[in-house]
């Protein structure tokens, strides 16, 4: 056995013990040292997740599971989806999002003029999704036991009009939620079809879920921004990321720190995936006056009042509302 190997080996060995430290650096086998070292802190001790995945998520923020959801499950979603752009089904608490350049033309019942659902906890057919026992064996590993599933979504991001409004700009989606630990939040986003860099995949920022969280902005582009679609001020291009090209039923799962967003969609289809944010029911709720979370919440505390005439409710009340128990106890959020 190589040299190499024997430590990897070693690594191996020692990582079903918590108090084992290693480092694990970006391009080869990770070793263990005795003067710098880095705890286990983004996974929790189970037997689904093998060293090696351990290690990537601990590095870089995102686990990559590739078909994991299958094909009549995708097109169970992708036929629900179309019925609810028709209006032929009405889910209480569903927001329907229209692209910026679009949303002031007329309607259309149409999956054209849908560019994303949010909130779909009430439709059993896509909530389906956030239950899938082969999802939720994986968030068990970054959340504990007691899930609730906090936030759903459908994106169909639509070809641009020209104008780059497709895009996502880089973000943390912790921005969002006014709940902590941030470790036990995870979001996993499934692929409903090849998505690539030219319909607009996911790009990530390797290891940023190590960092804090950024103070986020609408970004400043000519062609316009949609609404909530805040990005990290002062993003910085240079900073080395990766396209993370996906099959049908390919998921990702990443960190609410993991700077992340998608390009343009340069195709004449509408790419889709499904996602939902998971987080430990034993997280807790945090008030976010005075952080950089405030305008995000005076955001969503105006669409509540203006959709759903929820005068002065909470930001933490606007989720513990939307949450749903998915494994476990509702123990606390
Ligand atoms: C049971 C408790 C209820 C609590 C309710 C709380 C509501 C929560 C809102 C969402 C929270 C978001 C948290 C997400 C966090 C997860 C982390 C992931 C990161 C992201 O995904 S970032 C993007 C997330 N945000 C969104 O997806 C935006 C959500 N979209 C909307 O809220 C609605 O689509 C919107 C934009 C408010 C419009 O809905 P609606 O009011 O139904 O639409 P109208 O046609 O009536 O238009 C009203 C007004 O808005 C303009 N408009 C419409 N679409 C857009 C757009 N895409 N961009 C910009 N502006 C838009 C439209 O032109 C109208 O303007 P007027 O000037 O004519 O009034
Ligand atoms: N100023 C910005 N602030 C935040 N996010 C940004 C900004 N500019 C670009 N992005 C985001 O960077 C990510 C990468 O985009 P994309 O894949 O389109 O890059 P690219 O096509 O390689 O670059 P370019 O568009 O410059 O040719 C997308 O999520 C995009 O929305
Ligand atoms: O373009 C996408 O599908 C990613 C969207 C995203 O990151 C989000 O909604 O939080
Ligand atoms: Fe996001
Ligand atoms: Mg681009």
């Amino acid at each position: 056995m190589s040299r190499a190997a024997k430590r990897l080996k070693m690594v191996l060995n020692h990582l079903d013990h918590p108090s084992t430290t290693l480092i694990a650096s970006s391009t080869s086998a990770p070793s263990v040292s005795s003067h710098c070292t880095l705890p286990l802190r983004y996974t929790l001790d189970n037997s689904i997740l093998t060293p090696g995945q351990r290690i990537f998520y601990e590095e870089n923020g995102f686990l990559l599971i590739k078909n994991l959801v299958s094909a009549e499950d995708i097109e169970k979603f992708r036929t629900e989806f179309e019925r609810i752009c028709r209006r032929e089904v009405h889910i209480p608490g569903l927001i329907i999002m229209r692209d910026v350049v679009i949303a002031k033309s007329e309607f259309v019942p149409d999956q054209k003029a849908v560019s994303k659902l949010q909130d779909f906890q009430e439709d059993p057919e896509l909530f389906c999704y956030c239950s899938l026992p082969q999802i939720l064996k994986y968030v068990e590993c970054f959340t504990g036991p007691n899930i609730m599933a906090m936030h759903t979504m459908l994106i169909n991001k639509p070809p641009d009009a020209g104008k780059k409004t497709s895009r996502h700009p880089m973000h943390q989606d912790l921005h969002y939620f006014p709940f902590r630990p941030a470790d036990r939040i995870v979001c996993a986003w499934t692929a409903m079809e090849h998505i690539h860099q030219r319909n607009g995949c996911l790009v990530v920022l390797p290891g940023t879920h190590r960092g804090t969280l950024k103070e986020h902005d609408y970004p400043e582009w000519e062609g316009g921004v949609n609404k909530m679609y805040h990005g990290v001020r002062d993003y910085n291009p240079d900073l080395p990321r990766v396209h993370l090209e996906m099959e049908k039923g390919d998921t990702v799962f990443f960190h609410p720190l993991l700077i992340h967003g998608s390009g343009m969609n340069q195709t004449q289809g509408f790419r889709k995936a499904i996602s939902c944010h998971y987080a430990s029911a034993d997280c807790y709720y945090i008030d976010v006056k005075g952080t950089t979370q405030e305008k995000i919440e005076k955001e969503v505390q105006e669409i509540a009042a203006r959709k759903y005439s929820l005068d002065n409710i909470k930001f933490q009340d606007t989720w513990a509302l939307r949450g749903r128990l998915v494994q476990g106890e509702r123990t606390s959020i």
